[in-house]
Formats: structure tokens, sequence, C-alpha cells
């Protein structure tokens, strides 16, 4: 994407700009009908947008007036490899009304948005993609993805007779409150070792807990337990609910459904899933949204009763400083590359576009210095296809065979997969 001109609307009729206050109700009606929600715009929902939309990063598209398409961005922390917290431009509520869709108003909205981040000094852009087709041409990457399993519980081969994790730590179910206690400090450590997570405000915590109920989402409460290891420390939390199924011989064949489940250590992961899977009457476990290298399959002695249901792009990333972007996170492997970034620029990588260029990547587990360079190129990528690799999980070399990156120097998709990716995968375990 090249660096866009300030935003007239000439040519079509239809200004986009920022929202203010008194647009909220057309522009959360023009929402809810790109969503296909009842257009309906209750008080209710008027007062929970108002409480924490930011006018000037909401945008809205009026034509004549009338609100006809929606975009909101928002300040956000993602966990780069290593655990650093990069700023990161949220991107959410993005619509355009039926009636005015293919006339460029969301490259507009795009545009407008993506030129004030970078020039905020957000190092990427993200956002959970509806459609896939949707966000590649602004620069957007898949760089995490998510598994759903349904577990078997009959086939799994777990002893029927666990009473409780054999490590001396202990389940407890508690109620939302506890959870609005407990659950913040525990996301906070896990969100700072898992690579893609996301920070969490209060208003997640009172949306997921029933403390704050959402005329769109109605509220049935789930049930929470909490894992505590032998020393007493809160480890892991999961809400989940189950329905009430029999089966025609009086058996009961219920369905637990996890909503989220978040673990700090291995042992209250395990214990948790074998946990959910123990509870009587329950002979089916979903997962919910997953990590696709969640350990659940194995730990189960029969790692097939967990049925893969879903594998799906989630988070995608736009990267919007490459520098930063690349110096942010660590290394596991030690090398160099230069990397011609190409953005938008009818493909002349080393001049730049919106925030390409050529740089010179140094790293070792030490650090990493990324910088602008003259030097020969190694390898040839698009910004969106730095995004999918950024966060370790795509591999340069299946670029490559895909014609996404060129091999300017034979081998180099090697090298910068030894660079850039990591043992374990990136995940983003919330929608936004
Ligand atoms: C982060 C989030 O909020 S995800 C939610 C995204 N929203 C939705 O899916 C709701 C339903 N869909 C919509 O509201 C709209 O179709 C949008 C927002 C996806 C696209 O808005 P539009 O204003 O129609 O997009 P715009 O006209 O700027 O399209 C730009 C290009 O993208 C293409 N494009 C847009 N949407 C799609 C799509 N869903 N699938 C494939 N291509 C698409 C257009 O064809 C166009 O291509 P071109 O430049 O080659 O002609």
């Amino acid at each position: 994407m090249s660096r866009p001109e300030p935003d007239t609307g000439t040519g079509t009729g239809t200004e986009v700009r920022p929202v203010t206050e008194a647009d909220i109700p057309d522009w959360i009606r023009a929402l809810n009908t790109g969503f296909l929600r009842t257009p309906d715009v209750t008080e209710t929902e008027i007062a929970d947008r108002s409480s924490y939309i930011v006018p000037s990063r909401t945008l809205g598209a009026f034509d004549n007036g009338r609100c006809v398409a929606t975009f909101r961005s928002f300040a956000q922390e993602i966990t780069a490899v290593g655990g650093t917290p990069v700023p990161a431009d949220a991107i959410s509520n993005v619509t355009v009304t039926p009636t005015h869709r293919r006339r460029g108003l969301l490259t507009r909205m795009m545009a407008h948005d993506l030129t004030a981040a970078k020039d905020r000094g957000d190092v990427v852009a993200t956002l959970i993609a509806a459609e896939y087709p949707i966000y590649g041409r602004y620069g957007f990457g898949p760089a995490t993805w998510t598994t759903q399993w349904t577990v078997d519980v009959p086939r799994t081969g777990l002893d029927p007779r666990w009473s409780g994790p054999e490590d001396g730590g202990r389940i407890d179910l508690v109620d939302g409150a506890d959870v609005r206690k407990l659950g913040p400090e525990l996301y906070e450590r896990v969100r700072g070792a898992q690579p893609g997570a996301v920070d969490r405000d209060e208003r997640w915590w009172q949306v997921s807990t029933g403390a704050l109920r959402l005329d769109r989402a109605p509220w049935t409460e789930p049930f929470f337990a909490v894992y505590r290891s032998a020393g007493g420390e809160v480890q892991g939390l999961v809400s989940y609910q189950a329905d009430d199924h029999w089966g025609d011989g009086k058996q009961p064949l219920n369905t637990a459904s996890v909503n989220w489940l978040i673990a700090a250590t291995p042992d209250a992961e395990r214990a948790l899933w074998r946990y959910l899977c123990s509870i009587d009457w329950i002979t089916t476990v979903k997962s919910g949204w997953r990590s696709p290298d969640d350990l659940l399959p194995f730990y189960l002695p029969d790692p097939r009763a967990a049925r893969v249901t879903t594998q799906a792009d989630w988070l995608w990333v736009r990267i919007l400083d490459v520098v930063r972007a690349l110096e942010a996170r660590t290394y596991e492997g030690q090398g160099a590359l230069v990397l011609d970034v190409v953005d938008g620029d009818g493909g002349h990588g080393s001049q730049g576009g919106f925030t390409g260029g050529r740089f010179r990547l140094e790293a070792s587990a030490d650090g990493a210095s990324c910088t602008p360079t003259k030097a020969t190129a190694e390898l040839t990528l698009d910004i969106a296809d730095l995004g999918r690799l950024w966060l370790g999980d795509e591999s340069a070399v299946r670029l490559a065979a895909l014609g996404r990156v060129r091999e300017e120097r034979g081998g180099a998709a090697l090298v910068a997969d030894a660079l850039l990716r990591t043992s374990r995968r990136p995940w983003c375990p919330d929608v936004f």
C-alpha cells in the first residue's frame, strides 16, 4: 500500500471521516447492518460502545449524512517472539453496508487508519479477518493460526477413576467475581510468555464473566474452574458450559464446550484438560479456539480421540515499522540476511513504499539489529509475507515454493527460517 493522500472523499460522493459523539447511534446501526445483526440500536448498546470507542479512531463513511461503513481501531500490545510487548494498531468493526460495497470504502478507511497508526509510531497493525481474501491487499499476512478439537472422551484411554491432579495441585470451581480477581494477573503472565497474545482490558473480564451484559450476546452463566499449584499459586483458569443430552439407552451424552482456557504452566494445562475430560456425564469436550500446537491431544493416552474440527488463520499482522518489528523480537538462531521488503510501490522493493525498503537483519541469541542497507538483497518478499513470518509461524521455504518470496541468493529462504521460526507456534487467545 503506498502512502495515501489525505481523504477528501472526492469522486465518490461519500465522505470518510472520524465519527463525532452524535454519529454513534447511526454508526452502530451501520455496524449491525454490515454484520447482519438486527439494525435496531438500543440505549444500552449506545451507552456501552460510547464507553470505550475512541471517536478519533472510529471511522464512518457517510452518504448524504447516513452512515454506510464502519471501521474502528484501538491501542493494543502484542507479544513479540521473546516476550516484548509491541505497540499495535488493533483493527475491528470493519463493515461496508451491502448497498455500498466494492466502491473502495474499505480501502479508503484502511488507508486513513494505517497512515495514522504509522505516524503514531505503532510497530504493527493487527486484526482477526472475517474472510481470508480481504486484507492481504493492505499488507496483512496471517501470522497465527487456530485449531479446535472435539474430544471423544470414552476413546481417550484416560483412567475414569481420576479424582484430581496427581502433581499436588488442586482444582476448584469459582465464580465470576473470583475470575475478575484472579484472571488479570494470571493472564499477564500467560501473555508475556506467548508470542501473538494481546493485552486484555478490564472490560474483557467483565464481559467474559457476566459483570457486563451485552444486548447482542445473551449471557448464560458458565462454569469457571481454577487450578492452583502445590504451592497454592493460581496457574490456570477455564470457562466452560455443558449441555444436557441423553441417549436412547439412558446414557448421558453431554458435551462440555470450553469458552476459554489459560494456563501458565504445562501442569496447569494438563490438569485442566484432564478435569474437563473426567466430569461425569461428559462424553465430548469441545476445546474452543486453541493454538495449533496446543498439547491437548498429547495429554490423552490416545491422541486420536482429539479430532481437529477447525483449522484456520487467526491473527493477521501488518508491519508498519520493519526495523522496530524485527529488533523487538528474539531469535533462536544466529546469522544475517539482507531482505528486500516490497510494500505497495509497484515492485521496486528497495524504494520503500509505505514501509518497505532493503534491510540487513543480523541476529543471534544476544540480540538483533535491523538496519537499512544498499547491500545486494538475498530475499525479496512482500510486507504481507514478512507479517506472516514475524511471529515465527510461517516458513520462508514454504513461501518460496509458493512463489511468494524470491531467493536472490540460493539458500536464503533456509537462512530466513533458521532465524525467524520458533520451536513453539505463536497464538492469540483472543477475538477482537
Ligand atoms: C477486522 C474485521 O472487522 S473483519 C470483518 C470484515 N467485515 C465483513 O466481513 C462484513 C461483510 N463485508 C463487508 O462489510 C465488506 O464487504 C468489506 C468490509 C469486507 C469490504 O468492503 P468494500 O468497501 O466492499 O471493499 P473495497 O471496495 O474497498 O474493496 C477493495 C478490494 O478488496 C476486494 N474485496 C473486498 N472484500 C472482499 C471479500 N470479502 N472477498 C474478496 N475480495 C474482497 C474488492 O473486490 C476490491 O478488489 P479490487 O481492488 O481488486 O477491485
